[in-house]
Order: C-alpha cells, then structure tokens, then sequence
C-alpha cells in the first residue's frame, strides 16, 4: 500500500489523474468508479483532458436502491452529471436500482463485472473504513449483494438530500472480492473526518470491522490522503 500525501483536493486528484493516464498508456481499457464528493476533483481532471474513453468501459460500485436513473439523487445521475455527459465511454454499468428482482440484479452485476475485469478502480472511503456500500462487517468474499445503510452512513449521505428521512435506507453494492480483483486501485480521501478510517486502514490489522483495511492486500494500490485525512499516518 502505498500513501501519498498532498496539500489538498487538487493536488490530490492530480495525482490520481497522472495514475490514470499511465494505466491508460499500458492499455487499459476498463474502469471502476465511484462516487461521493471526494472523487469529484478528479472527475474535473478528466473531463479537462484529452484523453478519449469512447472505446472504454466503466462499472461503477454502487446504487441506492428504489432510485431510477434519472432521479436526481440517484448515482447514475450523479455520474452523468460528473463525468459522462461530458466524457463519453464506450458504455456505462451501474447496478439499477429500480430493479423489481434485487436477487437477479445483483447476479447480472456479478457477470458484468466477471466480463469486464477491471483495470483500474477509483475508491473513496467512507468515514466508518466503508468501501462502494461495503458497511463494517461485510464479508471480505462478498460480490455483489443488497446493503443495509448503516445510521452513519444514512446520515452522512443526508447533505445530499434535501431531509434525512429521504435517503434510501439500502443500496445495491459490487462486494469486496470484486473490488480487489481490480488490477490497480486508487483511493483518495480528504478531510479530518476521514483520518481515523485512513489510519485503520494503512496501520490497522486487516478486519472486517474496517472494510478498507482489506486493501493492505492488494499489490498494486495507491493511498492519497491530504494532511487532514492523512494526519495519522507518516
Ligand atoms: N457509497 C459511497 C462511497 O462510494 C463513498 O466513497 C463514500 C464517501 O463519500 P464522500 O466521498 O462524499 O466522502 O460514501 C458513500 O457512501
């Protein structure tokens, strides 16, 4: 695991970005993606660039559940307004989180993500060491599957909806083994609300009760933290 630490966002996402275009120059052609507001910046670089993805492929980590692409709230809308409207791919995967069979929706995710391996997946990280939805407590073989939102998590997604009670109380969520089968990883985290989770994750044991801290074995992963996130770790 290697952690990079940087002034703020911008740096940050611009070394992510300069990741990204190596991996990008050694072929890669398939791309995880996540959301949330720490991503953001580097979705900026992207869209600034001229790198071409309409021969690419994203999958992205997650979806609320109930939530229709077009709604607003919705991550696939998130995405849209983020990056692919103004970046087009190839073709975009996120789970749909209209689906009336959530078993048979996370199957396909499954057999999307089995027939796409990813080259390189973006990460952020919730403030509890969640990764995509992968709450404290998931299995570290999970693959897709239907998430329960921890109370945490619920409230910490509340700054994106206009009331608390409005935020989908379960999300469809590509599962941790999935995650590590990304043959490079990236994950940003800023802030000092993120510190304790980046430091779980970097010099904590490896425990399902802080889902990041699987990423300690991966062999090809990169950390960028600013000084807040990362004021625990050297
Ligand atoms: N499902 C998302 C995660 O993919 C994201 O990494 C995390 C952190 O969010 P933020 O980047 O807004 O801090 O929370 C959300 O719950």
């Amino acid at each position: 695991m290697k952690v990079i630490k940087v002034a703020n966002q911008l740096e940050g996402a611009k070394v992510a970005f300069d990741i990204l275009s190596e991996k990008i120059a050694a072929g890669a052609k398939t791309f995880g993606l996540a959301t949330g507001s720490t991503p953001v910046e580097f979705y900026n670089q992207v869209i600034n660039s001229n790198l071409d993805f309409t021969d690419k492929t994203s999958i992205n980590l997650d979806e609320y559940v109930g939530l229709d692409g077009s709604d607003d709230q919705s991550y696939r809308y998130f995405m849209n307004q983020h990056l692919f409207n103004e970046k087009p791919f190839h073709q975009n995967f996120l789970p749909n989180g209209k689906a009336t069979d959530l078993d048979a929706e996370v199957k396909a995710y499954d057999a999307i993500i089995d027939a796409h391996p990813i080259d390189f997946q973006i990460l952020g990280l919730g403030a509890n060491g969640h990764i995509g939805f992968n709450e404290p407590g998931t299995p570290f073989t999970a693959t897709t599957h239907v998430v329960d939102l921890t109370e945490s998590t619920i409230k910490a997604n509340a700054r994106f909806f206009d009331n608390e009670e409005d935020v989908p109380k379960q999300a469809i969520s590509m599962g941790i083994a999935s995650i590590l089968k990304s043959k490079s990883l990236v994950l940003m985290a800023w802030g000092a609300e993120k510190a304790d989770a980046v430091n779980g994750m970097v010099n904590g044991d490896i425990t399902e009760s802080l889902p990041a801290s699987v990423l300690q074995k991966h062999d090809d992963i990169v950390v960028i933290v600013d000084e807040a996130a990362g004021k625990f770790v050297k």
